[in-house]
């Protein structure tokens, strides 16, 4: 790993999520959209396309800062370290229309805070600046923060057609829909020297050594190993569902992202099996489910507060309700 004192980078990523109403003719599709368009919007946001797997249902790109996936009416782009995300919102929103998209329904805006936010780009630079960006699009969007402002936290701004209409009860029949995220820190030096070119050349022996192609075995992996160390997946499964990791191992910064849409009634096995892999310090944990979700009804009551013989202490735990999606949000660290 890096020994320069001086070099930092910013693991925690900016993660946009948009859903599209279904277009006039139901048949249109984002994936449609070619290749060149992708690396021209990413152009935007100063990060590029490493590698691209895919099945019927969903596309899956692994970039140099973290992912996109591209679904029929769906994009989920994450990237982390100085990238500018909102910068190909509206380059994205004009080619989405040429491809027959021109309503939003849903859209989600979310990270954690930065370690370095001073090194950020426009407009990055603070979650005020980000919302002045987003609201100049959304002028019904809105924004909040979970966690504690002056310490860890998390912001989301979310814009929802439902709730700009004012419909209470949200769509009628939406798509099953849920994310889970987990963002950890602090991990332990010993497992993070698998993702290093010193210990594995090659990205599947980081994969299979550390137990992430353990955690959702029906996924179809695409791995990647930097020089001279991090780490990214993107995993693919036949329902259309994904998973992504990233991992940035440096001491001094470490920091892993787990992220899926995988249907489950519960995710208490799944966080249990995320945190005993990468073993952080601490981690918060958030969970989106829409009425139509598995999960909407039980991640009310969701027990992810570890028994008292266990090593966590929740810090914080706060429930939102939106329109149509059910939100968790739980703070962890080590006794
Ligand atoms: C892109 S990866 C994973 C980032 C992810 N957001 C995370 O969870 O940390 C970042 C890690 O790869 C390392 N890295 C090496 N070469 C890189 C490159 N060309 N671009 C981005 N990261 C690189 C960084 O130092 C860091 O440890």
């Amino acid at each position: 790993m890096p020994e320069d004192n001086s070099y930092f980078f910013e693991g925690v990523e900016k993660l946009l999520e948009i859903w599209f109403s279904e277009s006039a003719n139901n048949i249109d599709d984002l994936r449609t959209i070619p290749r060149e368009e992708w690396e021209g919007l990413l152009r935007h946001v100063n990060c590029e396309i490493i590698s691209f797997s895919r099945n019927t249902l969903i596309d899956a790109y692994v970039l140099s800062e973290s992912s996109m996936f591209v679904s029929k009416r769906r994009l989920i782009l994450k990237t982390c370290g100085t990238t500018t995300p909102l910068q190909c919102l509206e380059p994205f929103l004009k080619i989405a229309k040429q491809y027959g998209f021109t309503e939003i329904c849903d859209l989600f805006y979310s990270r954690k805070n930065f370690t370095k936010p001073e090194v950020q780009l426009s407009p990055h630079r603070g979650f005020c600046e980000e919302v002045t960006y987003l609201d100049s699009i959304f002028p019904e969007g809105r924004s909040y923060c979970l966690g504690s402002i002056n310490q860890e936290c998390w912001y989301l701004y979310t814009f929802s057609k439902s709730e700009a209409i004012n419909i209470k009860e949200g769509p009628e029949k939406a798509d099953p829909d849920q994310t889970i995220e987990i963002l950890m820190q602090n991990l332990d030096p010993n497992k993070m020297t698998i993702f290093t070119k010193d210990k594995f050349s090659e990205a599947h022996e980081a994969t299979s050594n550390s137990g992430i192609d353990q955690i959702l075995p029906d996924m179809d992996i695409d791995d990647f190993l930097f020089e001279p160390c991090g780490y990214s997946m993107n995993g693919i499964n036949k329902k259309g569902e994904y998973m992504t990791i990233h991992i940035t191992p440096e001491k001094k910064f470490s920091y892993v992202s787990f992220e899926s849409n995988v249907a489950l009634d519960n995710y208490t096995n799944l966080i249990n099996k995320v945190i005993k892999t990468f073993q952080p310090a601490k981690f918060i944990v958030s969970i989106f489910a829409n009425k139509s979700s598995l999960a909407y009804e039980t991640m009310k009551d969701l027990e992810i507060e570890y028994s008292k013989t266990s090593s966590w202490n929740r810090t914080n735990m706060q429930c939102c309700n939106f329109p149509s999606y059910n939100l968790l949000f739980a703070q962890y660290s080590l006794k």
